[in-house]
């Protein structure tokens, strides 16, 4: 692969948004300083602080600036005064979810891994976690989420959950590939025992089963993954499953690599594809250094995938690899000597740009890496 440039439209967002996409777009820097891309980035708003700018979560130069983005990275949205107050008249999740539709980034794919050096920072059994590798599809643009809500006249509330055979049909279809090129096993997480829209993604993944003779099919009930993803996450290898319960075994399965600031997704579909953590603005952690800037990086580490860019995406993981080896760590992994957001996505960065021998670096070490010297 050739020297490449690129366009990402960056949409920092709120609470520890920035503070996280600066340190990715910092590693994304030591990449085109190494390998001679040119990354050009266009900051825009979204979320909360968006609807403070403007009064629309998403406002339409952030739109069309992600539809003319080669990539978009997003840090995160939300803010405690929206969450706190339940008749807020626009909330800075409804930019979050329109941005996915008009994208259609149907497919968010959320890998999860367990870290050998972070295994005693799980509080699961080390012998139960090590080696875990699985990769969940959830679909983004589609269930619960996206069908009608509102309130009655007795005052009930309600939210209808639709999927149409055409938005399971090419989600499964990513899942089963992604399956081929792994260890050939596909688990549909569902309510199928409840719920009709379950029934047919039963349905659609059976019908196609066929078609990818490679790969291993099972079936389980949402209620009993989200027992078997903690008690024995080594049985999954690509976990399909729609919308919420995405949402929601992913931030479980967090719990396995040890922090949910590890994280990281990528959102694809019919055109521009998004990367972003998994993890939201975590606001009580806003502006204290202490958020973990990794499931950003390693997001951008997707990006560079997806962009082709094969070595450089190794290069990041393996300078990610180096910072978890190093204990270079924010403090929900590293409490004894506690590194700041900053001082971390500084460190990734460094590797990546094989800088090691700069004054720049032995300066940061001086000022701020004191610890692992
Ligand atoms: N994609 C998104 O932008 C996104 C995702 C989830 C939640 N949200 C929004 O974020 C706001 C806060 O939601 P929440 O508190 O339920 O979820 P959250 O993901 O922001 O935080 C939950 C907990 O996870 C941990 N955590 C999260 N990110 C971390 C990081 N980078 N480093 C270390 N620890 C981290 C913290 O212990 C935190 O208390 C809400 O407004 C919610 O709607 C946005
Ligand atoms: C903020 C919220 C709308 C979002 C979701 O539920 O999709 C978040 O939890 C996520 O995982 O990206
Ligand atoms: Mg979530």
């Amino acid at each position: 692969m050739g020297v490449l440039s690129k366009k990402i439209t960056v949409l920092a967002g709120d609470g520890i948004g920035p503070e996280v996409c600066r340190e990715a777009l910092k590693v994304l820097d030591a990449v085109a300083e190494r390998f001679g891309h040119e990354f050009e980035y266009d900051h825009q708003l979204m979320g909360a602080c968006a609807i403070d700018a403007t009064g629309n979560p998403l406002p339409d130069a952030t739109l069309q600036a992600c539809y003319h983005a080669d990539a978009v990275l997003l840090g995160a949205i939300g803010d405690p005064k929206y969450d706190n107050d339940p008749s807020a008249p626009v909330r800075p999740e409804q930019g979050l979810l329109r941005l996915r539709k008009s994208l259609g980034l149907f497919a968010n794919i959320r890998p999860v891994t367990a870290y050998d050096v972070l295994l005693d920072h799980s509080p699961l059994r080390a012998e139960r976690i090590q080696g875990t590798d699985m990769l969940i599809f959830r679909e983004l643009t589609g269930g619960i989420y996206f069908g009608q809500k509102g309130r009655t006249e007795d005052g009930s509330a309600y939210d209808h959950c639709t999927y149409s055979r055409e938005e399971i049909e090419r989600i499964a279809r990513l899942a089963f590939q992604a399956a081929e090129t792994r260890r050939g096993h596909l688990t549909l997480v569902d309510k199928a025992n409840v719920l009709e829209t379950s029934r047919l993604w039963r349905e659609v993944v059976q019908q196609l089963a066929p078609e990818y003779p490679a790969v291993q099919v099972d079936y389980l009930f949402v209620d009993n993954a989200a027992m078997q993803v903690i008690l024995n996450p080594k049985q999954f290898d690509v976990i399909l499953t729609e919308n919420m319960f995405g949402d929601i075994i992913s931030d479980e399965a967090s719990v396995i690599a040890g922090s949910l600031g590890l994280l990281p997704s990528a959102s694809v579909g019919s055109s521009v594809a998004l990367f972003e953590p998994i993890h939201g603005s975590y606001p009580q952690a806003a502006g204290k250094g202490i958020a973990n800037p990794i499931a950003t990086i390693l997001s951008v580490a997707m990006l560079l995938e997806h962009f082709g860019l094969l070595q450089e995406a190794d290069t990041v993981r393996a300078a990610v690899q180096k910072a978890l080896h190093d204990g270079v760590l924010t403090p929900e992994l590293n409490a004894d000597q506690p590194h700041t957001t900053e001082q971390v996505g500084s460190y990734i960065a460094f590797q990546v740009a094989e800088r090691l021998e700069s004054p720049l670096y032995r300066e940061n070490i001086e000022v701020g890496l004191s610890t692992i010297i």
